[in-house]
């Protein structure tokens, strides 16, 4: 059995008379693709978001390689090893890839980036996240873009950049949100074998609208309904539950 990093349980989200995740229990385990899917408005990002320390949750707990995060800062959170990767892009189009993928190793160390002296005054922590930057845009397939500005890659490789910003704080947990939006159907095939490379060494969560990605890459599936697990099982499970074809999938799947 894999070794589990990541435990949600019984998790709920209000807004206001909404909940957006209601009663929602998730387990990540290293080497193994959990896909979270559903239609817009089913709680989603609100799950990956409470996950992450973005928002609080009204109830349940999380355990993240067996500490509690509730109550914690997603600094915090992702210190204690949890990697996100946003929908919507985080990279500063005017830096070369280097020097966003270094500013954001830059945030795993505890005195950045409030005081970035002592950081860099440090030559041990310079050497030590230098390799750790390498190592991240090896790993994400940009080590021939590694000095081009960020701005003029192209689509797929900003959201290899993104992965590869996300890897810089040496995660064991990543949630990747929709990482193959807006991508074609080469940028979409690098992406799933770039995601199959770094499940090896990492429990993942994938909230993602493109099913054919979905069945591809997936472990274990769970599919949410206004703010409801409804379904959740292996890929051949889901596909043939027939709630989840009637609520979701349609006659496509
Ligand atoms: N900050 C907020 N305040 C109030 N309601 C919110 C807030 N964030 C999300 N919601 C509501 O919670 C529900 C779940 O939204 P969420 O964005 O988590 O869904 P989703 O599954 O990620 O959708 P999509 O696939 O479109 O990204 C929706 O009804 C949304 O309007």
């Amino acid at each position: 059995m894999s070794e589990l990093l990541l435990s949600a349980q019984h998790l709920t989200k209000r807004f206001g008379g909404l909940a957006a995740v209601n009663d929602v229990s998730v387990d990540l385990y290293r080497d193994r693709i959990h896909a979270v899917i559903g239609p817009n408005g089913a709680g989603k990002s609100t799950l990956t978001n409470l996950l992450s320390g973005d928002l609080p949750p009204t109830a349940g707990s999380i355990r993240l390689n067996g500490e509690e995060t509730a109550g914690h800062a997603p600094e915090s959170i992702s210190r204690m090893g949890l990697g996100r990767s946003y929908q919507k892009t985080n990279i500063f189009l005017p830096f070369t890839v280097w020097d966003n993928v270094r500013l954001a190793a830059q945030s795993r160390e505890r005195h950045s980036p409030w005081n970035p002296l002592h950081w860099v005054s440090s030559a041990r922590g310079l050497t030590r996240v230098n390799e750790r930057c390498e190592r991240a845009i090896e790993l994400a397939g940009l080590t021939q873009r590694t000095h081009t500005v960020a701005a003029t890659i192209s689509h797929g490789e900003q959201r290899q950049l993104e992965i590869a910003m996300t890897l810089a704080t040496e995660p064991t947990v990543l949630l990747l949100d929709e990482p193959l939006a807006g991508m074609g159907q080469a940028e979409a095939e690098s992406m799933v074998a770039l995601l199959q490379r770094l499940k090896k060494d990492h429990a993942m969560m994938l909230v993602e609208h493109d099913m054919d990605a979905v069945f591809a890459l997936a472990d274990q599936l769970t599919v949410m309904v206004n703010g409801q697990v409804i379904a959740s099982g292996s890929p051949v499970e889901v596909r043939n539950d027939p709630l989840v074809q009637a609520a979701y999938l349609g006659e496509e799947h």
